[in-house]
């Protein structure tokens, strides 16, 4: 393929708007697959995707496409997701593209997502061709939405292509627009390799195959390659593309986006942002590689089974492997035993991690409150980074407790800015700044993290209609008034029921919790209390009172089937439970302490 006729794109929208659907529109016209092999979404590989409906892991699929002018063109479309704890994975598949489609809901429009990915896209150099999605609908405003991108985006929009990726209308000039207005790829061919690992994952019989963008020369099966950071070399074995059905391939080219599988069975063999060359050519430069990412919410996983240790360890290396952005090390808790504690990019993140460690690695675990990072100024002068509330050494040595300020933009319809602005006031937000522009309004305001990650996102929906969008960056530590919100179960400490809290709050937040726990621990033998504290001082108590009568007392003697029927139950409903001291405690118990509610999936 000639390298002038190889377009690398991706698509940037906010959740919802439609980038799955047009991609699977975009499949069907260039024939990659049958009709009978579609199904909706087809780059939605992974089952959780699936279900949930969202795009979690960028996927790559290259299509042909015959333009008007009778050419044959290459197109890698990469598609990425599109909530706001995955933003970083939108930052990766820039990297391999040299332009994006910016997709916006006609009946919607722009949203702080949207803003944010087109910013990373337009700093990255990348050309970016605004697209209007859903104009089959009765409420679509094509010319409001258009003018919207302008204002609060800032590029051009009056010419966006209007399409209905639902229909199929005016999909086609989607394609030729690529063609037309995206520039392929740069990079000499004859130069040495060059190739960025764009993605890596774990294949049981394959070992590591990585995504991979080529910048500069080709590659071809056979060849030996090293991996810049870690010097090592391997031979390719197998590479090839998605079409979005495997093809394999001799040879990848300049400019190209596609798999190789080199017999890596280290699952640090191929880091993500690592360059490839050939091997013995130490001269070659590394290419940038992506930014690293920080997690921003902390929680133990305990493996209910204590065997399950080194299984859960493995696991998380596998996974890391294919979400660098994934953080753990070992944590060992007095109420739950040996498990790790790890860094996500937010609440969905943790969900997706938790379940995708129960299904496709069939662990069974129990996860603590997640908790953000807090740094503690100690007596001594020392300052160190806490994200574990059981860790936070006693207020006695605490000169000062910072905790973690975000900057949120909020971008919403005039009509919700007083109800918006009353949440962030709950969240102990302070407004920066407020801007009309165009239909909308963007607000600032600082927060604590501890106070959006949990449940502001849910709220937000809920007080603007979801309408309103937002997203963050950290800006600083600062310091807060915080204590240390601890649980005693029968007079015992669970350290993995510890909190930290703002000091105003703790005492409904003590009641609330002593409230929850007694809602969802099971009744025993005995009378269990709950108590919420503050270092020795006891704010709050609850008392789930002993049971009575044996659950099978009702089962009159002979029927044994019965009888073992409704132990059955009782065992389904102890899967998640931890024994601590003499009380079992289910995982909702650890959740309770958020003071949201699980998600019901
Ligand atoms: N009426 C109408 N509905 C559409 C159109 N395009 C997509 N939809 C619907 O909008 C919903 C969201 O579409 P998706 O393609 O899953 O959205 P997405 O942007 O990929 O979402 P994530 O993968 O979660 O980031 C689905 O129910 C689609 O059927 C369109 O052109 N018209």
């Amino acid at each position: 393929m000639r390298q002038d006729h190889i377009r690398n794109f991706c698509i940037i929208a906010h959740i919802d708007h439609g980038k799955s659907t047009l991609a699977d529109r975009f499949i069907q016209l260039t024939g990659g697959l049958q009709q009978r092999e579609m199904q909706a979404q087809v780059l939605d590989n992974n089952p959780i995707e699936r279900e949930r409906g969202i795009t979690i892991k960028a996927q790559a699929v290259q299509l042909h496409y015959e333009a008007k002018n009778g050419e044959i063109y290459q197109f890698n479309l990469i598609d990425t997701p599109g909530h706001v704890d995955f933003s970083y994975e939108v930052s990766r598949s820039l990297e391999a593209c040299e332009g994006a489609l910016l997709v916006v809901d006609a009946s919607q429009g722009v949203e702080a997502q949207s803003v944010a990915n087109c910013y990373t896209a337009l700093e990255q150099n990348l050309e970016v061709l605004p697209v209007l999605n859903k104009v089959d609908l009765q409420n679509a405003e094509p010319e409001r939405v258009c003018d919207e991108i302008e204002q609060v985006i800032g590029i051009p929009a009056m010419d966006a292509l209007r399409v209905s990726a639902k229909t199929g209308l005016n999909v086609p000039d989607v394609l030729e627009a690529v063609v037309e207005r995206l520039p392929p790829p740069k990079g000499d061919p004859d130069a040495r390799l060059q190739a960025l690992i764009v993605d890596s994952w774990f294949d049981n019989y394959l070992g590591v195959v990585s995504l991979v963008r080529i910048f500069n020369g080709s590659v071809r099966k056979g060849q030996k390659i090293r991996v810049l950071s870690t010097g090592k070399d391997y031979e390719i074995t197998m590479m090839g593309v998605n079409a979005p059905k495997r093809v394999f391939k001799d040879e990848l080219q300049c400019g190209e986006v596609g798999f190789i599988v080199a017999g890596i069975k280290d699952i640090f063999g191929a880091p993500v942002g690592d360059t490839l060359t050939f091997a013995g050519n130490a001269s070659v430069e590394a290419l940038p590689g992506f930014r690293k990412v920080q997690p921003r919410v902390f929680a133990g996983m305990f493996p209910i089974d204590a065997e399950d240790f080194e299984d859960f360890r493995e696991s998380l290396q596998k996974l890391r492997l294919n979400d660098s952005a994934l953080q753990f090390e070992p944590e060992n808790s007095t109420a739950l035993g040996f498990g790790f504690r790890i860094g996500f990019l937010g609440m969905l993140h943790m969900e997706i991690v938790q379940e995708r460690l129960e299904r496709e690695y069939n662990l069974n675990l129990i996860t603590t409150a997640p908790s953000v990072i807090y740094e503690v100024l100690k007596n001594d002068g020392d300052v160190i980074k806490v994200d574990n509330p059981a860790e936070l050494p006693e207020p006695g040595f605490i000169s000062e407790l910072r905790e973690p300020i975000i900057n949120a933009r909020i971008l919403m319809p005039p009509d919700y800015v007083g109800s918006v602005m009353q949440l962030c006031m709950e969240k102990r937000g302070v407004q920066k700044n407020l801007r009309y522009l165009g239909s909308q309004v963007q607000m600032e305001v600082e927060m604590p993290m501890a106070e959006v990650v949990l449940d502001f996102f849910d709220r937000l929906k809920s007080v603007s209609r979801g309408y309103a969008s937002f997203e963050y960056e950290f800006v600083r530590f600062e310091a807060a008034d915080l204590v240390r919100l601890d649980v005693l179960v029968n007079g015992d400490k669970v350290d993995a029921l510890a909190s930290i809290v703002h000091r105003d709050s703790a005492y409904p937040r003590g009641r609330d919790l002593c409230e929850r726990m007694q809602d969802v621990i099971h009744r025993q033998m005995f009378d269990i209390a709950i108590q919420a504290a503050i270092g020795a001082k006891i704010i709050a108590r609850s008392t789930v009172k002993a049971l009575r009568k044996d659950v099978t007392a009702k089962c009159y003697g002979g029927d044994t089937s019965r009888k073992k029927k409704l132990l059955e139950k009782q065992k389904e409903g102890k899967k998640r439970m931890k024994q601590v001291g003499s009380v079992e405690i289910p995982q909702e118990a650890f959740l309770a302490v958020l003071g949201v509610e699980k998600k019901k999936k």
